[in-house]
């Protein structure tokens, strides 16, 4: 399988790009024995209507995505090539696999453990550094991009960049739950140091997890420099209710929200 190649989304549109992550049609899918909801069908609607990216999540314990998803994907996007495959999981358990078996644009090396309920924190450093550094080599040589999922703490930045990572995801539930409780201005200030503590260190930047229609524009108006945003779980919910068309529309209008000037 050749390497998914496509330029930096940053470049291609100067804003943040969609990923949409697509774990949870799989959930739903694995419910019956009928392969209804399609993944790839999923994924084809969602970036006909302008998605710039598709981010899967393969557990270990198959719960959603699972192996076929990932490479029936990755054939799908032959047709698609200015898009990007990002594909997230633990390093030291499957992840690897399919890096070296689809060489997706991007993977993201999330410290999950097999039975986690969801994804809850970041790397930890300098603990991590040594056993993330031959995995983020071994991804680069394949000509993959290495993104480090992260808590939004400045001072490990420079440890995450001192591994070898292109990109630091940002780990953004916190942020999620401060603006639910009508707090997301005590939270941003965490997110907008990582970021550029990031960019200084030489690493771009991602965020994800529980992003939604409500908070995005908001953490993109205040967040510098982001460059791709994963949305699965509110982006699925809202699915079922406008289609995939109707929410890609809606969350790029939520980013372009971000970049256009504001009324003074
Ligand atoms: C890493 C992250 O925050 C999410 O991408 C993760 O994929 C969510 O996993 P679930 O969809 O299994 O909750
Ligand atoms: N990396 C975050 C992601 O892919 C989706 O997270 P969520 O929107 O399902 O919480």
């Amino acid at each position: 399988m050749n390497p998914l190649v496509a330029p930096e989304p940053s470049a291609r549109h100067g804003v943040t790009a969609l990923s949409v992550n697509l774990n949870k049609v799989a959930l739903l899918r694995n419910t019956r024995h009928l392969g209804i909801p399609s993944v790839t069908r999923a994924a084809t609607l969602v970036l006909e209507a302008g998605a710039q990216g598709l981010t899967v999540h393969p557990r270990p314990d198959g719960r959603h995505i699972r192996a076929h998803d990932v490479h029936e994907l990755a054939e799908l996007l032959q047709d698609w090539p200015h898009v990007e495959f990002n594909i997230e999981g633990n390093p030291f358990h499957n992840l690897m696999d399919f890096v070296r078996a689809v060489r997706p644009h991007q993977c993201t090396f999330v410290p999950d453990d097999v039975g986690q309920f969801t994804s809850d924190h970041g790397w930890s450093f300098p603990q991590d550094a040594e056993r993330l550094k031959p995995l983020i080599a071994e991804a680069q040589a394949l000509g993959v991009r290495v993104s480090l999922f992260m808590d939004p703490v400045p001072e490990a930045m420079a440890a995450a960049a001192a591994c070898g990572a292109d990109r630091i995801e940002l780990y953004t539930e916190g942020y999620a739950r401060a603006h639910l409780n009508g707090q997301a201005a005590q939270a941003l200030p965490a997110y907008v140091a990582a970021a550029e503590a990031a960019m200084a260190s030489g690493l771009g930047v991602n965020a994800g997890h529980d992003l939604n229609r409500d908070n995005l524009t908001d953490f993109l108006r205040a967040v510098p420099g982001v460059q791709e945003v994963s949305i699965g779980h509110a982006f699925i919910a809202d699915a079922l209710e406008l289609g995939y068309a109707g929410t890609v529309r809606d969350y790029l209008r939520c980013i372009q929200r971000a970049y256009a000037p504001q009324a003074r």
